[in-house]
């Protein structure tokens, strides 16, 4: 771990997945409960809200991300920690942002129900859905992070919801945990 990652009072986490697999969701939920304050991030909301794309493409309904200002906007926020970072990709972010990368997984047919809920144009329904079978997202979070700190859960019901976010938890315990005694012999 960096030395400024010692100096972090709560960690930065990423929670990614295809769309629809319940990232914002669970943000939403582990920002309430978490020990440590954490402070969600819908990524694409603020691509928009900062004007972070190149330009936004009507067919596939989606924004083409400046990576570049993107990267620029986030880096003192994730660097300084307490924060979750809720996007349906992560290999941009450079590794050293991340604790915990969480990468949830949903069954295909629930996942189309609820991207179909959406009202997604059905190329871009049957392309993400796609994505999730061929475990794009999770094969990406592996290749860029420590295998040991990526994590896959399932997100299909409110109990898998609850047992996640329950699980985070313990994991922000234990991270303060090791930064407090880190501090203490550092
Ligand atoms: N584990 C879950 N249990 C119940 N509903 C879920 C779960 N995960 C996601 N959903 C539902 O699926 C939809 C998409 O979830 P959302 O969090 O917006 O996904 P994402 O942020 O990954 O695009 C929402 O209606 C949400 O309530």
């Amino acid at each position: 771990m960096s030395k400024e990652s010692t100096k972090k009072t709560a960690p930065t986490i990423i929670i990614t997945g295809t769309p629809g697999v319940g990232k914002s969701t669970h943000a939403q939920l582990l920002a309430q409960e978490s020990p440590a304050p954490l402070k969600h991030i819908n990524v694409g909301d603020l691509v928009k809200e900062k004007n972070l794309y190149e330009s936004y493409d009507e067919e596939w309904q989606s924004y083409e991300v400046d990576e570049d200002k993107l990267l620029d906007e986030l880096e003192p926020i994730a660097a300084a920690g307490g924060v979750i970072l809720d996007w349906h990709t992560c290999e941009i972010f450079p590794e050293r942002w991340a604790d915990l990368v969480v990468v949830l997984r949903c069954n295909h047919t629930k996942l189309w129900e609820r991207l179909e809920s959406r009202g997604y144009p059905l190329k871009k329904i049957q392309e993400n859905n796609e994505a999730e079978i061929m475990e794009v997202v999770l094969e990406e979070a592996r290749s860029s992070y420590a295998q040991e700190i990526v994590v896959e859960l399932q997100s299909e019901g409110t109990e898998d919801l609850e047992a996640n976010v329950a699980r985070i938890v313990e994991w922000v315990k234990a991270w303060q945990r090791d930064q407090a005694s880190a501090n203490d012999s550092g």
